[in-house]
């Protein structure tokens, strides 16, 4: 395979596996299995992120109208899962290959310890030549427990396991530069750091079947590129479409990856939700941590502590607007923090190697 990865993280849409009267497209799935089997056999580590319970459920019960959306959701989820995972199970057998079922939520991931058990859980599935097939555990996880969609968990499952590349399987063929119903709109193919109007060529309508749409696609993509993975959008619809992306042959959009950054920052970068407290800093602070050279964050910078922390805590960094400038972990807690606003040589509130740069 010509792009060389050695492992990959396959986000799969619900769209991707839903047919349009809402039953799962088993030939579709087969097709899929079928070219992970081949990538494995080539000794690429493979792990999948499905979709797709929630619309699997919807094959299998009628749903009362005055249900809620939570509840309903959590119905079909726990329906559809268990004929989701199934059909993966049977397809993967077909090829004397293993998969797991990790069902997971934002809770698995909230603090470092939590982090690096699902980590463990991953490596050792990968270890024991199984493909793990994840999803977020719709069951249980609602409202602000939620990840935004499967995307977001794709690109946090990435950045864990260091994976070369994340693809993601949708039911177009990438980013178009305007409505991809709309002729004369075309792929974007090559994304190449943050692009401002990006999400001005994307439509907020979602698919069928879908969760996230195409903005929260693209905004993940841009960070998990930050981090140094290759991001791949591409249509799942389409036959041998992993086969021919990574003999880089396909019409598609690729996220090219900056330098890679070290397991720590990666962890950082996707813990936005764990975050504590919140420091505001001037311009000229912002202009130096975001400027890509390797700047602690110092108390003189500093306007305003506006959320207390405590030492080890990971810290939002904002800048004068109220906009995210970044993340890090604090080398002392907010007390100390608020005598040393505006001071010069004070110790840096953050040290380098624990700042991502959310910019
Ligand atoms: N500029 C664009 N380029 C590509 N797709 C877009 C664009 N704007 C909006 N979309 C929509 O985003 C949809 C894919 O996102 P989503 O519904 O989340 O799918 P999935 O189930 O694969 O996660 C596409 O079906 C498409 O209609
Ligand atoms: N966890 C949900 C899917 C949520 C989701 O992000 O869907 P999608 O936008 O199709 O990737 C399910 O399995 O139905």
């Amino acid at each position: 395979m010509k792009l060389g990865y050695k492992k990959i993280v396959v986000k799969v849409g619900s769209n991707v596996i839903t047919q349009a009267n809402g039953l799962p497209d088993e030939a579709r799935i087969k097709h899929l299995v079928n070219q992970l089997a081949d990538i494995k056999k080539l000794g690429i580590e493979v792990i999948l992120v499905s979709s797709g319970a929630v619309a699997s459920g919807r094959s299998l019960i009628k749903v009362s109208e005055k249900q809620d959306a939570v509840t309903t959701r959590q119905l079909l989820a726990a329906i559809g899962q268990v004929k989701l995972i199934n059909t993966y199970a049977n397809f993967f057998a077909a090829h004397e290959i293993q998969c797991a079922q990790v069902l997971v939520t934002k809770e698995d991931f909230r603090d470092r310890a939590h982090y690096l058990n699902m980590k463990n859980c991953l490596q050792i599935l990968l270890q024991n030549e199984v493909i793990p097939v994840v999803n977020e555990n719709d069951v249980v996880s609602v409202t602000e427990l939620m990840f935004t969609d499967n995307d977001e968990l794709a690109g946090l499952i990435a950045s864990m396991l260091n994976a070369d590349a994340l693809i993601i399987l949708s039911n177009v063929n990438g980013i178009y530069n305007g409505d991809p119903k709309i002729e004369g709109s075309a792929v974007i193919e090559e994304i190449n750091g943050s692009v401002a109007n990006l999400a001005s060529f994307i439509q907020t309508g979602k698919s069928q079947f879908g969760r996230g749409g195409m903005i929260t696609k693209s905004t993940m993509a841009q960070k998990v590129a930050k981090l140094g993975i290759t991001v791949h959008i591409a249509n799942g619809t389409q036959d041998d479409v992993l086969t021919s992306l990574l003999n880089n042959e396909l019409v598609h959009t690729r996220f090219v990856p900056e330098k890679s950054k070290s397991g720590k920052k990666k962890w950082i970068a996707h813990s936005e939700t764990a975050a504590t407290g919140v420091v505001k800093l001037n311009d000229g602070a912002k202009t130096v941590l975001t400027s890509g050279k390797a700047t602690s964050l110092l108390p003189v910078g500093i306007v305003e502590i506006q959320t207390d922390f405590l030492k080890g805590d990971i810290i939002k960094i904002i800048d004068e607007k109220n906009n995210l400038i970044g993340l890090g972990i604090a080398e002392y807690g907010s007390d100390k923090a608020r005598e040393r606003i505006g001071q010069k040589k004070q110790k840096a509130l953050v040290h380098y190697d624990y700042f991502y740069s959310a910019i």
